[in-house]
C-alpha cells in the first residue's frame, strides 16, 4: 500500500519516463496522442508458445493510478526542480486513454501486440514500466507452469514457491499465473483468499523435529487433520523410519474411520523411494494413500521421474517455477507505433540493424485463424486496425522476414484477439473469474497441434503480417533511409544499408 492507501504507486516507473514527460510538458506536447504496442520478441524456455497473464493486475493499476501528496512532495524535492505547474498537473493526473488487450490465458507468440495503449504521451509513457513489469513476469510464470502441466499430464500440481519468490508480489501473482496455466493449488494463503485459488499443503521437517519421535509427530498431526493428513517421511530415514511410521498412523486412522491421505518425499532418489514406498503402502492395505514429491522439481525432473516409472501422484513445485529459474525475464518491450497528426494516426517505426528488431508500424489488430473443420489454429495474422478479413476467401500467409516461407489457409474463422479493455479511461472489460480464465486457457490449448506445444524443439507457429501492413512497413523503411540519405550528414555514407530493404 502507498501512503494514500492504494496498492499501486504512480512512482512505480523509471525516472526517464518522468523526465521525458516533463520535457514534453515544457515543449507543450505532453498531451499529443500516441499508440504503443507491448509485445515480446522471443519465446521463453525454447517453448513453442507463451501464456498471456498479467492483465488483471494491469487493469487494477490503471484504474487506481494517481499521484498522492507524498509522491508529489518527493518529486518536488528532486534536483530536476520540476515546475510547480507540472506537479499540479501530476496531482490531477488519471489514466484517460484506451487499452486494448488479449484475454489472460491466451496462447501468444512473438511480435504480436499483447496490449495496445492509445493515449497522451504523458500517460502512455508513465505506465510503460509497470505494464512491462506485470505482464513480463506473469506471462513468464504462466508459460513455465504450462510446460510443467504438459509433462505432469493429469497428476496433481501444487505451487510451493512463495518462500523462494523474488518478494511478495511475485509470490502472489506468480501463484495466480501458475493456476491459470494448469496448477491445481497454491500453498500461498493470501493468493487463496485474494483470487479464490484452492490452497493446499502438508507439513515441514520442523514439525517432525519438534517431537521426541517421528511417530509422535505423525500421530499428533493426524489427530488434528484426520481426513487431510499428508505426512513428510524423509526427516530421518524414508524407508526405514518415515514410511513405516506413516503406515502405522495410517492403520490407526483407519481404525477410527479415516484414511491417510498421503505421504511426501522431499529428498533422495525420488523414483526409487516412490516405488518402494508404494509397495510398502500397498502391502499394508493403504492403496489409496497418495505419494507427493517435492525437491527442486521442474518439467525436466518430473519428466525424468515419470520415465523412470516413479509412482508419484502429486508434485509440489516451488523455486524453479516461481523464480522462472532457467529464464529470469521474458524481455517484453513497449514500442511507439503511431503518433496522431492532423487527427489521424501516423505510423512510426524503430529501425535496427537486426531485422527482427524493426518494429511494425501502425495501429494493429491480431487475428487468430482457426481451421473451421479441424478447430485448430493455423496461424495469427496482424492487420491494420479496421481492416477486415474475408473468411470465405483462401489466404496466403507469408513470413514477415523470410517472405519465401508461405502458407495457404482456407475455411477459417478469424478471431480478433485484441479487445477493448479501457476506453477513455473507463474500464469496459469485465474481469472474468479465475476459473473461467483457466478454462479459457484450456480451450486455447485445444486449438494448437502438439507440434507447437511439445517441450523440445516445437514447430514455429506462424505470426504473419497482412500484405498491406508489410508493404506499408517497407515503404516507411524506404522513406526513412531516403531521408537519412538526403540529410547527407557527415559519416552517414560509411554505414551499410539495412538488410531488410
Ligand atoms: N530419480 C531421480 N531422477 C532424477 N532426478 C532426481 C531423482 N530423484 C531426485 N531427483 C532430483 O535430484 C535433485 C536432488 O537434489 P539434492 O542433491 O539437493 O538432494 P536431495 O536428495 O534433495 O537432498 P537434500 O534435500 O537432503 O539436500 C532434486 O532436484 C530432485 O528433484
Ligand atoms: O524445492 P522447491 O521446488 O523449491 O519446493 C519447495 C521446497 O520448500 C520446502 O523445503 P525447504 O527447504 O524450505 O524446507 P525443508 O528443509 O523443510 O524441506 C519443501 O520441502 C520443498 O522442498
Ligand atoms: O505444504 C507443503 O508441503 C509445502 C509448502 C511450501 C513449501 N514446501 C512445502
Amino acid at each position: 500500500m502507498n501512503n494514500n492507501g492504494s496498492e499501486f504507486s504512480a512512482l512505480h516507473t523509471d525516472k526517464y519516463q518522468l523526465t521525458m514527460i516533463y520535457a514534453h510538458w515544457k515543449n507543450g506536447s505532453h498531451l499529443d496522442r500516441k499508440v504503443y504496442d507491448l509485445y515480446f520478441r522471443n519465446l521463453p524456455f525454447g517453448n513453442g508458445y507463451a501464456v498471456f497473464a498479467g492483465l488483471e493486475r494491469a487493469l487494477q493499476y490503471l484504474e487506481q493510478l494517481h499521484f498522492c501528496e507524498e509522491e508529489i512532495d518527493y518529486l518536488s524535492r528532486q534536483p530536476e526542480n520540476f515546475d510547480p505547474r507540472f506537479l499540479e498537473l501530476l496531482r490531477r493526473f488519471r489514466f484517460s486513454g484506451n487499452l486494448y488487450g488479449m484475454q489472460e490465458g491466451t496462447m501468444v507468440f512473438p511480435n504480436e501486440p499483447l496490449l495496445r495503449v492509445e493515449g497522451s504521451v504523458m500517460e502512455a509513457q508513465l505506465i510503460e514500466t509497470a505494464l512491462l513489469n506485470f505482464i513480463g513476469y506473469q506471462t513468464l510464470i504462466a508459460t513455465k507452469a504450462a510446460r510443467i502441466r504438459t509433462i505432469a499430464e493429469k497428476e496433481m500440481l501444487m505451487e510451493f514457491g512463495t518462500r523462494r519468490a523474488q518478494e511478495s508480489d511475485a509470490a502472489l501473482w506468480g501463484a495466480r499465473a501458475a493456476y491459470i496455466a494448469g496448477f491445481d493449488s497454491t500453498s500461498n494463503v493470501r493468493a487463496g483468499q485474494r483470487f479464490g485459488i484452492p490452497i493446499s499443503g502438508t507439513h515441514s521437517h520442523a514439525w517432525v523435529q519438534d517431537f521426541e519421535s517421528e511417530l509422535e509427530a505423525f500421530r499428533t498431526f493426524a489427530y488434528a487433520f484426520p481426513d487431510d493428513c499428508v505426512l513428510l517421511v524423509d526427516t530421518y530415514d524414508t524407508l526405514k523410519s518415515g514410511v513405516p511410521h506413516a503406515i502405522q498412523v495410517g492403520k490407526e486412522l483407519r481404525a477410527k474411520g479415516h484414511e491417510l491421505k498421503g505421504i511426501r518425499l522431499d529428498s533422495g532418489d525420488l523414483a526409487y523411494l516412490s516405488k518402494e514406498a508404494r509397495q510398502m503402502l500397498n502391502e499394508a492395505g493403504l492403496e489409496q494413500t497418495k505419494i507427493v514429491a517435492s525437491s527442486d522439481l521442474d518439467e525436466y525432473t518430473i519428466q525424468s521421474l515419470r520415465n523412470q516409472g516413479a509412482t508419484i501422484d502429486a508434485w509440489g513445485v516451488g523455486t524453479k517455477l516461481i523464480t522462472s529459474y532457467d529464464q529470469p525475464a521474458l524481455g517484453a518491450v513497449y514500442k511507439l507505433v503511431a503518433r496522431e497528426k492532423n487527427e489521424e494516426w501516423q505510423p512510426t517505426i524503430k529501425i535496427s540493424s537486426n531485422p527482427e528488431k524493426i518494429t511494425t508500424p501502425g495501429v494493429k489488430q491480431v487475428f487468430r485463424l482457426i481451421d473451421r473443420q479441424l478447430n485448430k489454429a493455423r496461424g495469427d495474422l496482424i492487420l491494420e486496425e479496421g481492416h477486415r478479413l474475408d473468411e470465405e476467401q483462401p489466404l496466403t500467409l507469408f513470413h514477415p522476414i523470410h517472405t519465401y516461407r508461405k502458407k495457404e489457409v482456407h475455411q477459417f474463422r478469424a478471431v480478433e484477439l485484441l479487445q477493448p479493455m479501457i476506453l477513455q479511461g473507463e474500464q469496459v472489460y469485465e474481469l472474468p473469474s479465475i476459473d473461467s480464465i483457466r478454462q479459457y486457457y484450456n480451450e486455447q490449448r485445444g486449438l494448437f497441434w502438439e507440434e507447437h506445444t511439445r517441450l523440445l524443439n516445437p514447430e514455429e507457429y506462424h505470426v504473419d503480417l497482412s500484405k498491406d501492413l508489410w508493404d506499408k512497413k517497407q515503404t516507411l523503411l524506404q522513406s526513412i533511409y531516403q531521408r537519412i540519405k538526403n540529410d547527407n550528414l557527415p559519416g552517414s555514407e560509411d554505414h551499410p544499408q539495412n538488410p531488410m530493404i
